[in-house]
């Protein structure tokens, strides 16, 4: 399940150490014709930090970074179109018992596995993260509520049925329980409000058995006219510059008469 989000300022100096733990161990070579130079090695060396701050070391997915500004960009879209989009949260069941019986090694295989069996059920448009431990997280832009539950049930049904080789000769099959959210269409959501939405179902998906999908829908209602105006009314006119003025309520002119 989600934890809190550490501080800013500890993320960034463990982010630092991260990195150049991540870079002191590394084998790899900078070596191609661009490193040559002083500005070319410089530059892999920034490439190279860059793709470090974002992904996921285990399973090279985005990590709770990436996956933060991917939803601050989403929500900023669903503000601006009205498309809906989906956020899936997904928690392997019982992933403590093949720590316990199988090793470590073996459960970080699983990560893994279980991560390229995910990859291979996205779009290339939907954001995938590591979001925690044994938590993933997929963003789904511009998702219908019929074809996000279908989405999410055939992600549950691939995991189910993929067996995962830990060791020579011995696979083994895990499942994932998964909850989600979907955006209101016009509405600025609040990120922690919409993970805290799709963790409540991913909970209700545990404790309903695991290996299961519960979705939250969006209440099956239009946004009128004038809501929208409410929602936009701060905007400046793009032919005028200035700002549009709010939307009077008619039952409040009716107050003050
Ligand atoms: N191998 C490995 N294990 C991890 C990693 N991160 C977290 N874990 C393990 O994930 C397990 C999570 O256990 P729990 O939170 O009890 O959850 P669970 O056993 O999956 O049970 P449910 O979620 O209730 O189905 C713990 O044993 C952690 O040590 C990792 O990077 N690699």
């Amino acid at each position: 399940m989600s934890s809190n989000p550490a501080p800013a300022s500890i993320e960034l100096s463990q982010l630092r150490l991260d990195t150049a733990q991540a870079l002191l161990a590394s084998d790899e070579e900078i070596t191609s014709p661009e490193a040559d130079s002083p500005t070319g090695y410089l530059q892999q060396l920034i490439d190279g930090l860059c793709e470090l701050s974002l992904k996921d070391p285990l399973t090279g997915l985005a990590n709770r970074r990436q996956f933060r500004a991917v939803l601050d960009r989403e929500v900023d879209r669903v503000t601006r179109t009205g498309e809906s989009a989906l956020l899936l949260m997904l928690d392997i069941d019982h992933f403590k018992v093949v720590n316990d019986t199988y090793g470590h090694p073996a459960g970080d295989i699983v990560l893994q596995a279980v991560a390229q069996t995910l990859a291979s059920c996205v779009r290339p448009m939907d954001t995938l993260a590591r979001y925690g431990g044994e938590e993933f997280a997929v963003v789904l832009p511009g998702c219908q509520a019929a074809f996000g539950e279908a989405v999410a049930e055939r992600i549950r049904s691939i995991v189910e049925s993929t067996s995962i080789a830990i060791e020579p000769g011995l696979q083994i099959r895990v499942t994932v329980s998964i909850g989600g959210s979907f955006t209101l269409p016009w509405v600025k959501a609040s990120i922690p409000t919409w993970i805290e939405r799709a963790d409540h179902q991913l909970y209700r998906a545990k404790s309903e058995g695991r290996n299961r999908v519960c979705l939250d829908f969006p209440p099956d209602s239009t946004v009128s006219a004038e809501e929208k105006g409410l929602l936009f009314y701060h905007l400046p006119d793009p032919t005028t510059d200035e700002m549009a003025p709010p939307i009077s309520d008619p039952a409040d002119s009716a107050n003050r008469k």
